[in-house]
């Protein structure tokens, strides 16, 4: 590791970190997979500003809520980068991937288009689209009969479907839908791309200019990108083509009329397709460790105090809504401490800085990459108080706890707004419908859940069966009567969503 002699940060140490050896340094003790966790055990040893020497690559670790809004947010400007990959960005992305764009006048062009669709007022407006949605699910679950089922795809479908009809104007009638299919496909063939360490030229990008044939990751990044383009453009085609407003022609006009800005068909579908991808997983899978916690935390006595509430509130003979939000705090809380229980992103997404600076007496050098290590921070004991591997809503109640999950700063999550409000509703309707009971063995024991959860930049459960148990039997009368949509004109529905914020 180099560093200027001459900064005036030079004379500062690093921040603490584990021994290191000499050229790879901690590369020997990286964490294979989840690292997350071995993250959040040095910083016990280390403390809150961690430094990693991953054989000459600075990389900073922030484990307090503190130390990462002092420096991804106090200090945006400085910190607001991503690491740079080479095959899965520049190449086989065209540089075109909105969260792994560096911090530039592009960057913040995408920014600034994207902030009216995915703000406060856009998503308060799309809560009818998942109003619709979460009907649906509803209607979906029933049909299980109370049967152990993995949810995954009911739930999937409803998260994908309240994007693509937001985005491109089209609804998800099956987890299995083309149109969910070939994101999946993409996606897949994109996370081995973007596997850390899988190519050299990521670690030493002067490799790219190797002709093709001693090159191979070209082609493979080359065949890709036809692949991200098909599926990114026909999205964008069919979307612009609809009858009704959505955010792909919401886009596409501030992009016409931003008049000397030129941007490609690629540039834009891209930007809009990234979004939904964005949108999908973390949203599923945090209503999925949602329908976990049901089935392993739920013992605790949350969810009788949510459903009680949500009795005394809403009654029986309706669903709950939007609109009784107000007077259900406790179900709020439940949402919050659900993401921090089980923050989707653990590790976040890295930062970057580009240049040098220093935090607390300590230098952080130019050219590191900064984890928000959300796992570790979610589990502040001085913040968020004792027990903090248990799900108590209590501790939100009353207090001024920081949102956590959602990344930090200039790069902060632009979906936040659509996201809560979409979990919000999906978790009410859930607890107000249905005992989320475990599965039980031949002994009729529950059957035991890993909650350990995959690897990767989003955390999925581990498979695992719930029970969907009707609370009664007004919730097969309610569900019966409200929640079959297929029979709603969601264009209708979009078109007044365009009135209302766009117009
Ligand atoms: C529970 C659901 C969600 C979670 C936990 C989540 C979490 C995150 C996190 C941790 C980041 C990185 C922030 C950082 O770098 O500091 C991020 C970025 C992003 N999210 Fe979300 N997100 C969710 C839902 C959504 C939704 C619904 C949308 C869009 C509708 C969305 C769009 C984006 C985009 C475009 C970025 C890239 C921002 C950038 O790099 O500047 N997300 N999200």
């Amino acid at each position: 590791i180099t560093s200027k002699k001459t900064s005036k940060f030079s004379s500062l140490p690093l921040p603490p970190g584990p021994p290191t050896l000499p050229i790879i340094g901690n590369l020997h003790q990286a964490p294979k997979t989840h690292p997350w966790f071995q993250f959040h055990t040095w910083a016990k040893t280390y403390g809150p500003v961690l430094h990693l020497n991953m054989a000459g690559q600075h990389v900073i670790v922030l484990s307090t809520n503190k130390a990462a809004h002092d420096l991804l947010a106090r200090q945006g400007a400085t910190f607001s980068d991503r690491p740079h990959f080479v095959v899965a960005h520049e190449l086989a992305l065209q540089g075109m991937h909105m969260l792994l764009r560096p911090y530039d006048q592009r960057f913040k062009l995408h920014q600034k288009l994207e902030s009216p669709v995915l703000g406060e007022r856009a998503a308060k407006a799309y809560v009818k689209i998942q109003d619709l949605e979460s009907k649906q699910l509803l209607l979906d679950l029933l049909r299980g009969g109370g049967r152990p089922i993995n949810p995954h795809d009911e739930i999937e479908r409803m998260t994908a479907s309240v994007i693509y009809t937001l985005f491109y104007g089209q609804r998800v009638r099956e987890a299995d839908d083309a149109i969910l299919l070939q994101a999946h496909a993409v996606n897949h063939e994109f996370d081995q791309l973007a596997q850390v360490g899988k190519y050299l030229v990521d670690s030493f990008p002067v490799l790219n200019r190797l002709p093709g044939f001693l090159a191979p990751w070209k082609a493979e990044a080359a065949e890709h990108w036809g692949k991200q383009r098909a599926l990114h453009v026909g999205n964008l085609e069919r979307g612009l083509k609809g009858g009704s407003w959505n955010v792909a022609r919401q886009m596409k006009r501030a992009v016409d009329g931003m008049g000397e800005v030129v941007m490609s068909v690629d540039e834009l579908a891209l930007d809009i397709g990234i979004m939904a991808d964005a949108a999908l997983d973390a949203s599923t899978e945090t209503i999925m460790w949602f329908v976990l916690a049901c089935v392993t935390e739920g013992h605790r006595g949350w969810v009788d105090k949510a459903q009680g509430d949500l009795d005394r509130v809403v009654g029986r003979g309706r669903l709950p809504g939007f609109d009784d939000r107000a007077g259900l705090p406790y179900v709020t809380a439940a949402v919050d401490e659900l993401m921090r229980w089980r923050p989707a992103g653990p590790a976040g997404v890295p930062h970057f800085t580009k240049v040098e600076s220093s935090y607390e007496g300590w230098r952080i050098p130019a050219n590191s990459v900064v984890i928000p290590n959300h796992w570790a921070i979610t589990r502040e004991e001085a913040v968020f108080g004792p027990d903090v591997e248990a799900l108590v809503p209590e501790r939100w109640l009353g207090e001024e706890l920081p949102i956590v999950g959602f990344g930090y700063g200039r790069r902060i999550c632009p979906g936040r707004h659509v996201a809560r409000n979409g979990l919000w509703i999906a978790v009410a309707r859930l607890l107000w419908a249905f005992d989320i009971m475990p599965e039980l063995n031949e002994l009729g024991a529950p059957v035991d859940v890993d909650t350990k959860g995959t690897d990767g930049l989003v955390t999925k459960p581990l498979p695992f069966k719930a029970r969907f148990v009707p609370r009664g039997s007004w919730v097969r009368d309610v569900v019966s009567r409200e929640c079959d949509t297929w029979g709603v004109d969601h264009h209708d529905v979009l078109d007044q969503i365009g009135r209302e914020v766009f117009n």
